[in-house]
């Protein structure tokens, strides 16, 4: 119940003083005049205020009767020694830093709360301004003197040009937002890839195209080509399949088992005409290549073209890379001997 009473106490004479305010708080500029002495003088002497009669009676000055008036009416109304509202309020503003320190004339809301209220600046604001951290110009609005008055919103941007994106620093949000460019001299190609690398050097036919997905002429026989169409069944499938079976006989009817002596005149007269096998001899062998003739895929005409007589220099001019002993092998007659050679071991036989 005591609260409530010191309540209705405190509404009441609040209520009174609203309805009737003393001259002191109606009268326009009691302490208007902004010169430093008087105010000075009232700001030190604020602690002696609470006892009127310390100042003596000085009805010669209206400064000294206000203060009297002021005294009477109630002890608060020695806070009206501090400046008037209206001369801080317009000087509340958020800005505590930059306002502070740029226009040190006008009083911030720090040395409002500090009490003086005094548009001067006391000497320690002076010495030792606060090292304040740099701000990044983007975030931070940019500081305007608060003519505006009692707002305690902080100030709308202004209206002038708005930073641009290249003088933003990295923590402005505009450069964030820009999308990527395209240099002017970049390629819209894609990078080689891998297996483009392991490809071989582009020939001069695709060299002459743009794209790499264009169709390289491909040449599916040569224009010098002396390949024939071989008859159904004789094909190299077929003719291998033939000299697996080594039950077919591919070195010719009346040839003797074993190996034989092949004189070059032996040789001559297996020219495959008559009907005679023909013979050839390749490093030191002599094959049978009857069988083979129409298996060969140049034709048989060319193949007899070394039927009685040794055929290294055509085989090598024509296909080196084939391999002749893995396709004759079975084809086998024997070895090429001298004549000389072959009439001496004659007679050494005959001589046993
Ligand atoms: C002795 C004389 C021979 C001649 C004059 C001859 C000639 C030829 C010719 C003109 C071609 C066609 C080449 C082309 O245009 O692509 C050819 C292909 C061929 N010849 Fe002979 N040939 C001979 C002996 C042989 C022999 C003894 C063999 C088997 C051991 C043989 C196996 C082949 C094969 C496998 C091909 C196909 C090559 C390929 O596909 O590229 N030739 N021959």
């Amino acid at each position: 119940m005591g609260w409530v009473g010191a309540g209705v106490l405190i509404a009441t004479t609040v209520y009174f003083l609203y309805c009737y305010p003393p001259r002191s708080w109606t009268e326009p500029r009691p302490l208007a005049p902004p010169e430093p002495k008087p105010e000075a003088t009232d700001t030190i002497s604020t602690a002696d205020e609470p006892v009127p009669g310390k100042h003596g009676p000085g009805p010669s000055t209206p400064g000294v009767e206000t203060e009297e008036e002021d005294s009477q009416s109630t002890p608060k109304a020695s806070a009206s020694s501090a400046p008037p509202p209206v001369l801080a309020v317009p000087t509340l503003s958020l800005d505590s830093g930059d306002s502070e320190t740029s226009n040190p004339t006008m009083p911030s809301i720090s040395q409002f709360l500090r009490g003086t209220g005094q548009s001067k600046p006391t000497d320690r604001d002076n010495a030792a301004p606060k090292p304040k951290p740099p701000q990044p110009p983007s975030l931070a609005p940019p500081q305007q003197p608060s003519t505006t008055g009692g707002s305690l919103m902080p100030p709308p941007p202004p209206p002038g040009p708005r930073p641009r994106p290249s003088q933003a620093n990295s923590l402005s949000p505009p450069s964030t937002l820009q999308p990527p460019r395209l240099s002017s001299g970049s390629s819209l190609s894609p990078p080689p890839s891998a297996a483009a690398s392991q490809r071989g050097p582009p020939n001069s036919s695709s060299r002459l195209s743009s794209s790499t997905l264009a169709p390289t002429p491909v040449t599916l026989k040569k224009p010098n080509s002396k390949k024939v169409i071989l008859e159904p069944g004789f094909s190299p499938l077929d003719w291998a399949a033939l000299t697996s079976n080594p039950n077919n006989n591919l070195r010719g009817k009346d040839v003797p088992p074993g190996l034989l002596r092949v004189t070059p005149s032996m040789l001559k007269e297996q020219h495959g005409r008559k009907g005679r096998d023909a013979w050839t001899s390749y490093h030191g062998k002599v094959y049978n290549i009857s069988p083979y003739a129409p298996y060969h895929p140049g034709g048989k005409g060319e193949l007899l073209r070394g039927a009685g007589k040794d055929s290294a220099k055509l085989f090598q001019e024509i296909h080196p890379w084939v391999n002749w002993e893995g396709i004759l092998g079975e084809c086998l007659i024997g070895i090429l001997v001298s004549e000389n050679a072959l009439h001496a071991e004659n007679t050494l036989d005959a001589m046993d």
